[in-house]
Order: C-alpha cells, then sequence, then structure tokens
C-alpha cells in the first residue's frame, strides 16, 4: 500500500487555497482559480481570527468522538464558547481524536462558512489546551462530488486533518451501494482532496445505502482513503474489512495500522474489538468519554469480563442516545453536563418529560463516568 498523505500541506490559513495542496492532492479537474472563486462566494476567512498551521497528526487506533455543535437558545447562532469548551472538555477525559459535522455535529444545519468556525475554533480550542498534537476529523459528505471537494478543501483550510465522507444518497435509486458510480465518486474525492478520506457507512442517513466489504476494501486501496466508519452496525462486515486491509499491507501493525476500521456507535465497541477493528467514532463519547474509553481499555488488556460488563453500561446508555438521537444527546448533556441546549430548528426541543426520560436513560452510565 502506497503511504497515505496524513500531513497536510504546509503552509498559513489565506482565503485562496495553497497551490501546493491543489499540486500534491494531484487534482486534475478543479484549479486553483476555480477554488478560489468557490470559496470567495461561500466563505468569509474574516470569520477566522487566527492563522491555522497544518501539521501531521496521525490517525491511530483509540477512541474519537463526532461532537457537537452548540447554538444559542435564543438566536440558533453557533456557540463558539461552548463548542471550544466542549472540545477540550473531551480533550482532557483522554480521547484519540475529534470529529465536526459528524451527524452528532448537525453539518446539516450549517452553511459551509460556519463548519469553518466550527472546525477552526474546536482546533484552536484544542491547540491552546495543550492538544496540538490531536486530529481532527471533518464531516465533508454532500450530494455532488465536486462540493465535496469542496468542502474537503475547506476542512483543510480550518484546521481539519481527515474528511468523513457519506456517499452520495439523494438519486440514490439510480445506483447501488457499492457500484461503479460509488467507486468514482470516493476516487475523484479522494484524488482532489487535500486531507485523507475516512468512508462513512451510515445506511440510516443516506437512503439506505449500504456499502459493501468489498467495495470499502477495494477503496481502500486508494492511497488517499484511510478509514473507515461503520455506523451499519455489521461485525461481520467489519471483520471483512480488517481482514481485507491488513493484507493490503506490507507489515500489518494493529497499533498503527494503514487503514483505520472504526465502529460508528459505542453500542458495539468491544464487538468491534473482538473482530479486528481499531476503536470508535461514536456520539455516545459526547456523554460519556471516559467509559467508553475504560471499557476498550479493559478489553485491550484482556480484562474481556470486565469489559464485557462495562459495555452492557454502555450500550445501554447509547440505547438511549439511538432512540433520541441528538436531540436527545444534547438534552442529555443539559441534565448531567449543565450545558448542551438545543438543536438547531426544526430539530424540536425536548419536552420537559422527554428530558427526564433521557436523563434517566443515561443515569447508569453517568454514574460509571463519575466513577472512572
Ligand atoms: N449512532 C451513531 C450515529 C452516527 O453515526 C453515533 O454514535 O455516532
Amino acid at each position: 500500500m502506497a503511504p497515505h498523505n496524513d500531513s497536510s500541506p504546509a503552509g498559513n490559513f489565506t482565503n485562496g487555497f495553497n497551490r501546493m495542496a491543489l499540486q500534491s492532492s494531484g487534482s486534475s479537474s478543479l484549479t486553483v482559480e476555480d477554488l478560489t472563486a468557490e470559496l470567495g462566494s461561500s466563505y468569509d476567512s474574516s470569520t477566522l481570527d487566527a492563522p491555522v498551521s497544518h501539521v501531521k497528526r496521525p490517525l491511530v487506533p483509540g477512541v474519537y468522538v463526532p461532537t457537537m455543535c452548540f447554538f444559542d437558545k435564543e438566536t440558533e447562532d453557533v456557540d463558539t464558547v461552548t463548542i471550544a469548551h466542549h472540545a477540550v472538555r473531551l480533550a482532557r477525559a483522554g480521547i484519540t481524536g475529534l470529529a465536526t459535522q459528524g451527524s452528532n455535529g448537525e453539518a446539516v444545519h450549517l452553511t459551509h462558512s460556519e463548519r469553518q468556525v466550527v472546525t477552526a475554533t474546536t482546533r484552536k480550542a484544542l491547540n491552546e489546551a495543550g492538544f496540538s498534537q490531536m486530529p481532527i476529523i471533518v464531516g465533508c459528505g454532500a450530494q455532488s462530488t465536486r462540493e465535496t471537494v469542496l468542502l474537503c478543501r475547506q476542512a483543510w483550510q480550518a484546521g481539519g486533518d481527515y474528511a468523513l465522507v457519506l456517499p452520495p444518497s439523494y438519486y440514490a435509486p439510480l445506483f447501488a451501494p457499492s457500484s461503479q458510480t460509488i467507486l468514482e465518486f470516493f476516487h475523484a474525492v479522494a484524488d482532489a482532496s487535500p486531507i485523507p478520506i475516512i468512508i462513512y457507512n451510515y445506511p440510516g442517513a443516506v437512503n439506505g445505502m449500504d456499502m459493501s466489504s468489498d467495495i470499502i476494501v477495494q477503496l481502500a486501496q486508494h492511497p488517499n482513503i484511510v478509514g473507515v466508519k461503520l455506523t451499519c452496525g455489521n461485525t461481520g462486515k467489519l471483520n471483512r474489512v480488517v481482514a481485507g486491509t491488513r493484507k493490503l499491507s506490507k507489515e500489518y501493525d494493529p497499533k498503527n495500522p494503514d487503514f483505520l476500521v472504526l465502529a460508528g456507535s459505542a453500542d458495539f465497541s468491544i464487538q468491534a474489538l473482538a473482530a479486528g477493528g481499531h476503536g470508535i467514532l461514536a456520539g455516545l463519547a459526547n456523554i460519556a468519554p471516559k467509559a467508553c474509553i475504560k471499557t476498550i481499555e479493559l478489553w485491550n488488556q484482556g480484562k474481556h469480563t470486565e469489559a464485557q460488563e462495562m459495555q452492557e453500561v454502555v450500550s445501554q446508555g447509547d440505547w438511549t442516545a439511538i432512540q433520541g438521537g441528538v436531540v436527545g444527546v444534547k438534552a442529555g448533556l443539559e441534565e448531567w453536563a449543565g450545558y448542551g441546549g438545543y438543536c438547531r430548528s426544526p430539530l424540536p426541543r425536548p419536552t420537559p418529560e422527554q428530558s427526564k426520560n433521557w436523563k434517566n436513560g443515561f443515569k447508569d452510565l453517568i454514574m460509571l463516568e463519575k466513577s472512572l
């Protein structure tokens, strides 16, 4: 397997694209001028107050958290103070990395420039708190190849290290989830993106499209595709992807694999590890990062009975998160951590009864979290 492009091109943040980025990404269909023009119309660099420096931040096994986007309760404006606070709180809990604009980050509610602000705020907060080596994955899924590439470039500009990419889904009936169309889409994005791509397989979010292990392994052969988040919950598939991608490496190192295979929900953390997976990228870690980390540590230390017991608490808590979705996770944070607020409209604000139920649903998990 060719070495991964896990280092973003050096250079300071500017509103125009860095030519090195384009050269290193091998982009052939989009010029610097095209992209600068596109950015000029969709992105206001004055919203960022500091240059973003680009350094190598490797993607290693562990617990990654799709962090939340917080909003002012009255105006629904992006609340950068709480975004920064939450990122640092998670980092101090010992997580491996963060993902902005995942499902829990309400990417679909954000404009391009707001996405930039969220990622840059997160990068800045981590750097200032001493976590400058912690990678940030940025959700970059969009419906066209062109917009997906643009989001990847904007993610890089804002300080993102990796791009999490869903397959386009609006026209899903016109192609199968493991078709040539999907293959070509991911190849085109990976060719043009200045940051490496992580495939996001989340059938529930993409018109039911569920990519097969065969196509994921095929895509893993691209030097700029470096991992997958499997929210499908299919541990048989996860096992096949680990086995198939391991064979692509000259020397497989489970502590530093060439292709990272992550469970997309915390309720199958140890099941994923038993299948050879490398960790999780899971929303529940917003609520209970230490419990998610400890469950994985126990398993990796060979303490399988203790890990299984902890997994049961995590899985029960995740059931509340899965049922309440991002509304429920925010309500849980508000109830147990004193911040969280509400999702952007049109997502509903929870009723007092819902908040009470979700608070109770997370109770055992929070007790565990507080004991760690
Ligand atoms: N249940 C998932 C939702 C998106 O992938 C998670 O935990 O993040």
